[in-house]
């Protein structure tokens, strides 16, 4: 049977427009794996409190940070896919969660290519519901429909894996400033409640599952002592909290006006939840949070941008279809 790979990351808006936005953001809240509510509630909420306003800002962000070729989180997904087929033997698709290229038509190009078995890889170092849970969703509720002839297997969270850790490592390495006071590992937040409900999972089928947190406290302890940090060198947080309820914690907003006060005046920071360069990192991290550190006080501030289409993250994910390919 004829193999294929399937690169799955979140997706932007198709354009900066705020109509366009507002389509996203509809499509991105009202996945049940993101906004958890019951359906009826997350419609209220979702199109009566975020997208009457929140799409107006979100496109004025977006556009900060827009290329001539589009938003970053897709080229850079492009050109991961692009070096990807040029090195392996099966055909290599990307398609986003949420906007395009959708997981449909990502599966439907390697379909007409012959390809009857898929390996999905989510772009998620870390899992969790609003990550690779609902690209599993999505995929297998689109074989369930198209493809049933299609057999679809996941790579599983990498977080704590040797050669990600390794790439992780050598990237921050190279940008980490000979002199700095903190390296901050900021995540992407997610609802207190999500890990709950992981735990929850967990005693009720008697299997461990480690939280988001956890995962994400867990890169970071790898990366720092692969790059043999002390503890007092290097810090975790959580970024882009939406809405009033609790998210998981520390927040990366209060950790940066935080330091400055603590002695921390040189500040290098990476952010591991994302392996492309994107809104989140680019606009909410490079941008917002360099002026708030400088405000706070804060003298030096050095972004570490994500593996994006690095040579040694594309040998690595090579390395790992490689050997899904050859089973
Ligand atoms: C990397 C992991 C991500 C997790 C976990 C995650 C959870 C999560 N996100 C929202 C709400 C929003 N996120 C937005 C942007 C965004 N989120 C991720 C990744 C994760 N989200 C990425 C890569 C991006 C950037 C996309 C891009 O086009 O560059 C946005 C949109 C922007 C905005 O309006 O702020 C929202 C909204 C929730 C509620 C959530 C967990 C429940
Ligand atoms: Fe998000
Ligand atoms: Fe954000």
């Amino acid at each position: 049977m004829s193999k294929g790979i399937l690169l799955v990351n979140l997706g932007s808006p198709d354009s900066t427009d705020v109509q366009d936005v507002r389509t996203y953001l509809r499509e991105f809240l009202m996945d049940p794996k993101v906004l958890d509510s019951p359906w009826l509630v997350r419609k209220f909420v979702v199109e009566c409190f975020i997208l009457p306003k929140r799409p107006v800002n979100s496109a004025e962000a977006y556009q900060k940070i827009w290329t001539d070729e589009g938003s970053p989180l897709i080229i850079y997904s492009k050109k991961l896919q692009q070096k990807i087929q040029n090195k392996v033997d099966a055909p290599v698709g990307l398609a986003m969660r949420y906007k395009n290229p959708s997981i449909a038509a990502g599966l439907q190009e390697l379909y007409d290519k012959g390809v009857r078995e898929i390996l999905v890889i989510p772009l998620y170092p870390q899992y969790t519901m609003s990550t690779t849970e609902t690209v599993v969703d999505k995929v297998m509720a689109v074989q369930k429909k198209k493809f049933k002839d299609v057999d679809i297997k996941f790579l599983k969270a990498f977080y704590n894996h040797p050669d990600y850790i390794k790439v992780l490592g050598d990237s921050i390495r190279e940008k980490l400033p000979l002199q700095f006071d903190k390296l901050l590992f900021s995540y992407h937040g997610i609802p207190e409640r999500h890990d709950k409900k992981a735990i929850a999972f967990g005693k009720r089928n008697n299997i461990k599952v480690e939280t988001y947190r956890n995962q994400c406290l867990e890169t970071s302890r790898l990366v720092a002592e692969y790059l043999g940090l002390s503890e007092d060198q290097y810090h975790t947080s959580f970024q882009s909290r939406l809405g009033k309820d609790p998210w998981i914690q520390p927040y990366t907003d209060q950790t940066i006006e935080d330091f400055p006060s603590q002695g921390i005046k040189n500040l290098a920071i990476c952010t591991p939840a994302f392996v492309a360069d994107c809104l989140e990192t680019l606009e909410e991290i490079s941008m917002e949070g360099k002026a708030l550190f400088s405000k706070a006080g804060g003298e030096n501030f050095t972004y570490i941008p994500c593996l994006n289409d690095r040579n040694d993250w594309i040998e690595v994910l090579v390395k790992w279809i490689n050997g899904w390919l050859n089973q």
